[in-house]
C-alpha cells in the first residue's frame, strides 16, 4: 500500500502546484501565528482553491483557541485541521462535529507518556507524531516509540527529507509522512526540486 504523503507549510502557487503534480496526498497551510510560513485566511484560501478535491487541504494550528481554529479553517476553505497544542478530546470532537477531519499532532515524548485511555478519548481522525518544535526540521528520539509503538496507524513528522524518509519509515513503520523544512532551500522557502524528490522517495516505499 502506498504511503500517505503531506507537504506542509506551503506559501506559493508554484509550491502547491508542484506538490499536487508530484503526487502528494495532502498539502498544509500554517494558520498558526509566528512562523515564516504563516498565512492569513484569504491567502490560504487562494492556495487551497488551486488544489483538486482528491488532495487533502490541511490548516495547521498551534495553541489557538478552538473558536479561532474553526473561524480560520472555515475562512481559508481547508478540509482538515492539524492541531499542535493543548487541545482536549472535546476540542477534537467539536472540530469533527463542525465538519473537519482532525489530525492530532503530538510530540513524540508527550505521546510516549500518554496513558492508553487518554489516547482513546481523543478519537482523532489521524494521529501525527512529531518533534517537540514542529516545523523546525528536527528529528526526535525514536526509542520510546519503538519500545511502545502506537496501537493505531500514524503519521511521522519531524526532520524528514528526501534522503532519510525511506530509512525512517522502514525503522518506525508509520502509514504516512509529513515534511516541511526538509523540502526548503531556506527557512520558509520551498524548493520545488526537493518537493519532487521527497514525494518520489516516499513513493518508492
Ligand atoms: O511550520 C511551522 O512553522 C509550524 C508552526 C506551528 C505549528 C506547526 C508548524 N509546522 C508543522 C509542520 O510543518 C509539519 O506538520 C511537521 O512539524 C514537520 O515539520 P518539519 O520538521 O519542518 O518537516
Amino acid at each position: 500500500m502506498s504511503i500517505w504523503v503531506k507537504i506542509c507549510g506551503l506559501t506559493t502557487v508554484d509550491a502547491v502546484e508542484t506538490s499536487v503534480a508530484a503526487g502528494a496526498d495532502a498539502v498544509g497551510f500554517v494558520l498558526a501565528p509566528g512562523s515564516p510560513r504563516t498565512l492569513d485566511a484569504p491567502s490560504a484560501r487562494r492556495l487551497a482553491e488551486r488544489v483538486p478535491p482528491t488532495v487533502e487541504t490541511v490548516g495547521v494550528f498551534r495553541g489557538q483557541p478552538l473558536g479561532e481554529v474553526l473561524d480560520l479553517a472555515v475562512r481559508s476553505g481547508v478540509r482538515s485541521v492539524q492541531l499542535h497544542g493543548d487541545e482536549t478530546p472535546s476540542d477534537v470532537a467539536a472540530a469533527r462535529a463542525a465538519g473537519f477531519r482532525v489530525i492530532r499532532a503530538v510530540d513524540a515524548g508527550a505521546y510516549a507518556a500518554e496513558p492508553e485511555e487518554a489516547r482513546v478519548a481523543f478519537a482523532e481522525d489521524a494521529l501525527l507524531i512529531d518533534a517537540a518544535d514542529p516545523g523546525a526540521g528536527a528529528t526526535f528520539d525514536a526509542a520510546p516509540l519503538l519500545a511502545a509503538p502506537p496501537h493505531r496507524p500514524w503519521i511521522l513528522a519531524g526532520g524528514l527529507a528526501p534522503d532519510n524518509v525511506e530509512r525512517l519509515v522502514g525503522e518506525l513503520g508509520p502509514v504516512g509522512v509529513d515534511v516541511s523544512s526538509g523540502v526548503e532551500s531556506s527557512r520558509g522557502v520551498k524548493d520545488l526540486g526537493l518537493i519532487r524528490e521527497f514525494v518520489a522517495a516516499a513513493r518508492r516505499l
